[in-house]
């Protein structure tokens, strides 16, 4: 990418190590999955600590679309079902939680539902939900192009049953799904056929919060799912801090020498940005787990990671920046499915790194990143928040990187340049 659309941020360097407590807002994947099980439950429920950034504004705007009640309150947000409602349009914005979970619910409307998104939304693989609809007996008119926009044309009920599906492009096709599935006539049983079925924990997150809410989950066989017919209970629920959001924050202690602290970092979690742990570890940071406060202290010393990312795929771009300028060379693999995310993370990382001086190859499922001196410049985004994310942890230590369109950040977080402002003056950030 050569062209600038959008305003440059200079990316702030660390003129010191940072030390900082970081109180990161709700998971954006436990806060999508709550609203949209809320919004199927059998009673009003309140999801606390949710994250309010563009991805769940659009699921809170999509639901409301097709009926159901939901208010900003005091302690989060809270949720009034109702019958599933047609004729209606919603913006799925870029955020796959909301293009993948929102039409098997719509599905459930007497009437069509009209879905587009941004224009790069319109570029992510979707056809395997759409085909997955039909096949459970819903009409969808996608044109024949298996992406945004199109329309699904519910009767008021969806036989459901089995389906089988390749899934290997996206956990979300089965996650999406699953959460509706309970609400079909006959459940649904998901089988996936084609290679692995990417972001594990994701799925494992789904199950979760359907058995919490005591919908009858069977996962016990490899690659199929069922999900037994039945009510989805209304609980109240608090949502956990989105730990992959926490991904640059600890990535500038790493590179920094300094500290970070992570408060309410959960015990266990089905959340992909647990293996943080492990993997700063592995770059030579220092991380510890006091209470429920996670501290990861850099070391100085930044070492090449070589790692499957397979289950953990939306880590990648901070582990590619920490990666640009480690010591020792780094293969991240197993994230072919990257090039499905907000765009084309493995293109989008070699291009921008490499045009500070880096030294990454593409391979077929991931990435080669080699040790090389970087120096400033432009840092595209591509409209996806975790690049511009990769390009300020760059930039806390080498000068001069300008990061285009950081305001893409708020897809996950709503203030994502002041929180970096107050890890750099060492304040707690909000
Ligand atoms: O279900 C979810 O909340 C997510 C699943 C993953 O998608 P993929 O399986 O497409 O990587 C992940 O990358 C995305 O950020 C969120
Ligand atoms: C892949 C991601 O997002 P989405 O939920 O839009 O798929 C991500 O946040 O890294």
């Amino acid at each position: 990418m050569t062209e600038t659309s959008a305003p440059l941020w200079p990316a702030p360097t660390a003129a010191a190590p940072v030390d900082a407590t970081v109180a990161l807002p709700g998971s954006k994947s436990i806060t999508n999955r709550a609203l949209i099980l809320a919004a199927l439950a059998d009673g009003p429920s309140l999801v606390r600590h949710p994250l309010l950034a563009r991805d769940t504004r659009l699921m809170i705007d999509a639901l409301r679309a097709l009926g159901t009640g939901v208010d900003l309150v005091a302690d989060g947000v809270s949720v009034a079902p109702a019958p599933v409602r047609g004729d209606v349009s919603i913006d799925t914005g870029l955020a796959g939680t909301v293009m993948r979970f929102v039409p098997p619910v719509a599905a459930l409307a007497a009437g069509a539902v009209r879905f587009d998104g941004d224009p790069q939304a319109r570029l992510r693989p979707m056809g395997t939900v759409l085909d997955a609809l039909r096949a459970l007996g819903v009409t969808v008119d996608d044109g024949g192009r298996g992406v945004l926009p199109f329309i699904v044309a519910g009767t008021g009920a969806v036989p459901g049953g089995d389906v089988t599906i390749d899934a290997s492009a996206s956990s979300q096709f089965v996650s999406g799904l699953l959460l509706a599935g309970a609400r079909y006539d006959k459940g649904l049983t998901v089988h996936h056929d084609g290679k692995p079925v990417p972001s594990q924990p994701h799925i494992d997150m789904t199950v979760a919060m359907l058995r919490e809410r005591g919908v009858e989950v069977d996962d016990s066989a490899a690659n199929t799912w069922r999900v037994e017919p039945g009510a989805v209970r209304a609980i109240d629920c608090v949502v956990e801090p989105d730990l992959s959001n926490a991904a640059p924050f600890l990535a500038a202690a790493v590179l920094t020498g300094g500290t970070v602290r992570v408060p309410r970092w959960p015990s266990s979690t089905t959340q992909p940005g647990a293996h943080l742990r492990d993997l700063l570890t592995r770059v030579g940071a220092a991380v510890s787990l006091d209470g429920d406060v996670l501290t990861v202290r850099g070391t100085g010393t930044v070492l090449g990671l070589d790692a499957d990312l397979h289950d953990v795929g939306e880590l990648t771009p901070v582990l590619a920046a920490l990666a640009a300028v480690a010591s020792s060379p780094s293969h991240l693999r197993g994230i072919a499915h990257l090039r499905g995310h907000e765009t084309d993370r493995l293109a989008a990382l070699a291009a921008e790194i490499n045009g500070l001086g880096g030294s990454v190859t593409e391979t077929a499922d991931g990435l080669d990143i080699a040790p090389a001196p970087l120096h400033g410049g432009v840092f595209h985004s591509y409209a996806d928040h975790r690049m511009a994310q990769a390009g300020a942890v760059l930039g806390l230590v080498v000068p001069g990187i300008e990061v285009e369109d950081i305001a893409t950040t708020s897809k996950t977080l709503a203030d994502f340049p002041g929180m970096w402002a107050d890890l750099l003056h060492g304040e707690p950030a909000a």
